[in-house]
């Protein structure tokens, strides 16, 4: 039986748990593609670094060609990261016959459609499951699971270094620096964590996941980014006080045919089951007119779990092979793309306000949302001898964006308050 040839592009965590699968389940992998898989060539970028090699050091490389341009392999698995040189190394495979698995979000949100044109015309597999969410299978989910309905709203938490972080300062009380370099040596952040912690790598997952779910073209530009590298201990614990998890969330929504999408730290009520996700987990939520509410859990970076997602996309370019139907992963983004702007969005909204500590000033503050329509759910005040001032932890009823950036706009001009030091999202 021939086997089936895999070029790797990548020795590092993810690389390396593609080859410990493919090893270790070989035998389950063989029965469902019908041919062995095995690692024909490994490009690293560099050969003198110490490696616990589980291959032959004969396969390892740093020539990219002699993975691409090799004609001995079938299937390239692009696991080096990064926008260039790896696009130009995947459309020259995608040339060169090559089928690719990818785990590349960033690549895949920015060049992704112009990467399936690629694979559709040269009649090749692109899947890059291991992209979004790690080691959930919500790619397939959206493109197979829900092909029979209309997506209306995908909430994830998406991204597991800051998720790690968030839940890390929320149970422990620990400290931002200490857990993203704790992140960062269990292998979950980017090898620049500005884009984890910024909000960026989650950006660049929701644009995937609404582009599927919505069939329409988002681009990466279309979705407002924050991320949490201002979230404070205050922030969580208030939160907490007033019954909600501070959460790096990506929404994704469509309505009336208009489409947003945005990642921020948001404060999400303690019911809903978004908030119980923590350390590296992931959750997608996703809402479709017939099924309704559905959710998906799991494990979104690190070595194995990343792996399983990749040599699954790895087994499913096998037996298109086998089968003689390759080339059909091209993207249904076949929808009108409709924008809504950020400041008709509607939701709730948590404000945490540093102010003067006298008489009066809560009437101030609650006449300025009245000015502006906005109703309140709660309101907290409590001295704090740090500052030393008063604090102010005020939740909305729902409320469109453009009525919170007039209500903030007053605050401003308030000179009883100090500090406007917090505004989040709130869902559930
Ligand atoms: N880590 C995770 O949990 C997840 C990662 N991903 C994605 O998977 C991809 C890989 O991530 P990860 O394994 O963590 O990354 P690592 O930094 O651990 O590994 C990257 C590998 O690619 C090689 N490499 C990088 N640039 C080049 C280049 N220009 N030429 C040749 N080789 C190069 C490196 O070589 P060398 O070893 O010599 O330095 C290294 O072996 C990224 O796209 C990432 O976003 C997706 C989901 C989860
Ligand atoms: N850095 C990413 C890795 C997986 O995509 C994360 O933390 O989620
Ligand atoms: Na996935």
């Amino acid at each position: 039986m021939k086997p089936i040839k895999v070029g790797l592009l990548g020795f590092g965590t993810v690389g390396t748990g593609v080859v410990r699968i493919v090893e270790g389940h070989q035998e389950d992998l063989q029965r469902q593609t019908g041919a062995p898989i095995e690692v024909a060539k490994v490009l690293v970028r560099d050969l003198e670094k110490q490696r616990n090699l589980r291959i032959s050091s004969d396969l390892v490389t740093a020539n990219p060609w002699e993975v691409i341009r090799n004609p001995e392999i079938d299937v390239v698995v692009e696991v080096m990261g990064g926008i260039e040189p790896t696009k130009g190394y995947i459309l020259e495979a995608l040339e060169q016959g090559k089928h690719v698995v990818t785990a590349n979000k960033d690549l895949m949100a920015l060049h992704g459609p112009e990467i399936l044109a690629k694979a559709a015309e040269k009649g090749c597999d692109v899947f890059y499951e291991a992209s979004v969410a790690g080691g959930i299978p919500i790619i397939r989910t959206l493109i197979e699971g829900f092909s029979s309905d209309r997506i209306t709203k995908i909430m994830g938490i998406v991204n597991g270094t800051t998720n790690y972080i968030l839940s890390k300062m929320s149970q422990e009380g620990a400290d931002y620096a200490e857990v993203l370099a704790e992140a960062q040596k269990l292998g979950y952040a980017e090898s620049d964590p500005t884009s984890d912690v910024e909000g960026l790598d989650a950006a660049r997952k929701m644009t995937i996941l609404a582009t599927l779910g919505f069939h329409s073209k988002v681009a990466l530009s279309d979705v407002s980014v924050k991320g949490i590298s201002n979230v404070s201990k205050e922030d969580i614990l208030y939160g907490k006080k007033l019954g909600y998890e501070v959460k790096l969330l990506g929404i994704a929504e469509r309505k009336d045919d208009s489409i947003s999408v945005s990642v921020q730290p948001t404060m999400v009520k303690m019911s809903h089951p978004l908030a119980t996700v923590n350390g590296v987990f992931n959750a997608v939520y996703v809402y479709g007119e017939a099924v309704g509410e559905t959710m998906f859990y799991g494990p979104g970076a690190g070595e194995l779990p990343t792996a399983t997602s990749v040599v699954a996309d790895l087994v499913r370019v096998g037996k298109n092979m086998g089968l003689g139907v390759a080339g059909r992963s091209g993207l249904m983004a076949y929808k009108e793309k409709k924008l809504k702007s950020d400041e008709e969005i509607a939701s709730k909204f948590y404000i945490l306000l540093h102010v003067a500590d006298k008489a009066g000033v809560l009437h101030k503050i609650t006449e300025v949302f009245s000015d502006q329509d906005v109703s309140l759910e709660s309101v907290f005040q409590q001295p704090n001898p740090a500052i030393p001032q008063a604090e102010i932890i005020i939740i909305t009823h729902n409320a469109i964006q453009a009525s919170m950036n007039k209500v903030l706009k007053q605050f401003e001009t308030l000179d009883v308050i100090h500090e406007i030091k917090s505004v989040y999202r709130v869902e559930g």
